[in-house]
């Protein structure tokens, strides 16, 4: 019985979903942190020989820890570094300047400890896995067609679910898929028309970014594909089309713009707009919530393929911390900005593989340091002025 524990979890570990239907049941019977655990430490951080609030973030950080890990004192003795990669359809259309191998060659590169991941994860104690998703096969271009069928897009969900090690304090997710920021752009796009007035997408170009490398001429070409994708499953998804999408692509499933469904569904844009490796990231952000595991999420592609949660329930990716954003103008950022999510490193990260939540444990081990390490007011002898 670990004696930190504040309160035995009412919820039973559930098994990874075998349907859309029992993804979803998933999705919204989300446990919620312990304010036990949190009440015990933010009245352990009343007591420390600062000023009240003085170590910002730090402070909410340690309560975050306890609060999803069920523990007064938190701990990050198992700390696990997952990557999931995949392939996708839509890079034969030119969206990436790299080819769809190098999925494969930085698996490879991984295994042998050689990519920017491996020295990272040595380089703060975590435990480091990568995931090919689907065998590496391609989604389908999803431009003109769903990106998965349902029973591959729930098996990618249940391979991530299932990744997720017993044995966690805290799990940094990554991600390797050349195309899926192309996936990450039009996801996002989606869903973020979840929140618009009357349900209108914005155009691709607010999404595109220049992934590994574009360059102007590719960026266009990119926000058009986008655009494409939109326009094929908008209306399947209840979004409205505007004209700037309407790039004479066939209209997905039968409907036309006007027969649209009233009722978006976010898992249903994640497995027609999203990826393999996309499909695998939510399954283990889901395990991870049903474990009591908090998550650290590695930039845009992890979180436009965790966003589901969130607008699936409220507080869906409250277990869930953002690592960073590139720049303070970019996609990222606009897709933080829609989830009410603040990243906690810049540093011009725009690397995947798990780099920016990886690079961010140091920060969560010197927040419980101080919260665990230093006097209290009482035994540094420190008396407020009256
Ligand atoms: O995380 C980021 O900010 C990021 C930005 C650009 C590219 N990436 C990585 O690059 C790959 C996708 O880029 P692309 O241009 O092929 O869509 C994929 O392996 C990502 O991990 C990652
Ligand atoms: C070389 C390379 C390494 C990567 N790591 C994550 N995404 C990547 C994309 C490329 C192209």
């Amino acid at each position: 019985m670990d004696t930190h524990s504040t309160a035995q979890h009412p919820h039973t570990l559930p098994a990874a979903p075998i349907c859309m239907e029992e993804l979803r049941a998933l999705c919204v019977a989300l446990p919620q942190a312990d304010t036990n655990a949190q009440d015990a430490i933010a009245a352990r951080e009343a007591t420390l020989c600062k000023p009240a609030g003085s170590l910002g973030r730090l402070e909410d950080l340690t309560r975050w820890l306890g609060g999803w890990q069920r523990r007064a004192t938190p701990r990050l003795e198992h700390v696990h570094v997952l990557i999931f990669a995949g392939n996708h359809g839509v890079a034969a259309r030119g969206v990436s300047p790299w080819p769809t191998e190098v999925t494969a060659q930085m698996l490879a590169t991984f295994a042998q400890g050689r990519a920017a991941i491996n020295q990272i994860a040595r380089s703060v104690g975590a435990e480091l896995k990568a995931v090919p998703v689907h065998a590496l096969a391609p989604t389908a271009d999803f431009t003109t067609r769903p990106a998965m069928t349902e029973a591959a897009f729930v098996a990618a969900v249940a391979t991530g679910f299932n990744s997720v090690p017993a044995q966690c304090d805290l799990l940094c997710l990554g991600e390797m898929g050349i195309g899926n920021t192309t996936a990450a752009s039009a996801l996002a796009a989606a869903l973020s028309a979840n929140g618009a007035p009357d349900m209108t997408l914005t155009p691709g170009q607010n999404w595109a970014g220049r992934g590994t490398g574009l360059d102007d001429a590719g960026l266009s070409h990119k926000a058009r594909m986008i655009d494409a994708a939109l326009a094929c499953h908008g209306p399947a998804l209840g979004l409205k089309v505007g004209l700037e999408h309407a790039v004479n692509q066939p209209v997905a499933d039968g409907l036309s713009p006007t027969s649209a469904r009233s009722t978006p569904d976010p898992l249903e844009a994640a497995r027609r707009l999203g990826g393999y490796e996309l499909a695998a990231l939510l399954g283990a952000t889901l395990a991870a919530r049903h474990r009591n595991i908090p998550v650290l999420l590695d930039g845009f592609v992890c979180l436009a393929a965790t966003a589901p949660l969130t607008l699936l329930a409220p507080g869906g990716l409250a277990h869930a911390c953002l690592s960073h954003c590139a720049t303070q103008t970019g996609q990222t950022r606009r897709l933080a900005d829609f989830l009410g999510m603040e990243p906690l490193l810049g540093l011009g990260l725009r690397l995947g593989e798990g780099s920016g939540a990886t690079l961010a444990v140091p920060l969560l081990r010197a927040a419980l340091a101080c919260h665990t390490g230093m006097a209290t007011f009482e035994q540094a002898a420190i008396l407020r002025q009256t």
